[in-house]
């Protein structure tokens, strides 16, 4: 039994998701998931902004073959704070089949960032999302980043569109590739072409090293339709800012079902729906197969990547 008691409110993953009926290409990659705990074995840290319901390797290994997909990403979830211990543990009972996002403090050795290397993680996640993280100095994760650049790995950012210009500076003056989360997280109430989205557009624009996860349509979406009861055309209001990042940026994209869904407080998505929903963003088989297999193949797998000439 755990000792951790649920954020009140909170809503579980959903269990007994939909078979997709979007077949996903051979050796897809959910580029971006978490796992939680379990809390008796992994303890959520004391500095955590919630309380999940445990969400283990075994239930994600399960998902991501009924799913259809071949490997995953797994991320640090802020709920277990620098201790990546589940996330790690995760890696090295997947059969080759997950790479990982840690989390670490500038205290970090060189010696725990190459144990982590080799339980296959390649990148460090920087969060500027206040409801989830106590703020970290820019001269600290800069420290970082220098570190974490010469083991070949990069760095995952988490922020609100809104934060994007006082972040610019930071952000353009990492050495490494830059993976943000859920494309910056857009007000899709605002218009695609309006200035706040453009600003995001003109980063990726501008800085060829900076790559977008087209993911999280569930928590992005103001009017839905919610990923629920089968629904096929879910979360329509999110279509065109993924579409386009995906369009003008194909080689520089990800996707993830971002399972279990931390703090979600309106629905818990059906996961089988959610993949539904990548048809409607990567609009042809071509786009489709960067997005899910050659993009995350190059970044995180590059070793089984042939280049051909
Ligand atoms: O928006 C969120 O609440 C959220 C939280 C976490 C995390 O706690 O790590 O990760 C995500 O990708 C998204």
């Amino acid at each position: 039994m755990s000792e951790f008691t649920k954020t009140p409110g909170w809503l579980d993953w959903y269990t007994g998701p939909s078979k997709p009926r979007f077949q996903v290409p051979a050796g897809a990659v959910d580029a971006h998931c978490h796992v939680f705990g379990p809390g008796a074995e992994f303890p959520y840290a004391p500095e955590r902004k919630y309380t999940p319901c445990d969400a283990s390797k075994a239930q994600l290994y399960a998902l991501r073959d009924h799913l259809g997909f071949a490997r995953n990403v797994v991320v640090q979830a802020t709920c277990h704070g620098a201790d990546n211990r589940a996330m790690v543990d995760a890696l090295v009972h997947s059969g080759g089949k997950a790479r990982g996002v840690a989390t670490v403090k500038r205290s970090v050795t060189d010696e725990e960032l190459q144990a982590m290397h080799d339980a296959g993680v390649r990148g460090v996640r920087f969060n500027f999302v206040k409801r989830l993280v106590d703020f970290t100095p820019k001269d600290e994760l800069m420290e970082i980043a220098a570190r974490i650049h010469k083991l070949g790995w990069h760095v995952v950012i988490y922020f609100e569109a809104v934060d994007l210009p006082e972040l610019w500076d930071f952000f353009t003056a990492l050495p490494t590739t830059v993976v943000v989360d859920h494309m910056g997280r857009p007000d899709v109430n605002k218009p695609v072409d309006g200035p706040e989205f453009e600003l995001f557009l003109k980063f990726m624009r501008q800085h060829p090293n900076v790559w977008s996860k087209v993911s999280c349509p569930e928590r992005l979406s103001v009017t839905g339709p919610k990923a629920l009861n089968g629904e096929q055309n879910a979360y329509t209001d999110v279509i065109p800012f993924a579409r386009r990042v995906v369009q003008e940026f194909p080689d520089r994209v990800l996707w993830g079902t971002d399972w279990p869904h931390p703090n979600l407080k309106d629905h818990m998505p059906d996961d089988g729906l959610l993949v539904d929903f990548i048809p409607h963003i990567a609009t042809t088989p071509e786009l489709q197969k960067k997005l899910l297999v050659d993009n995350p193949m190059r970044l995180y797998w590059p070793e089984e990547v042939t280049v051909e000439d």
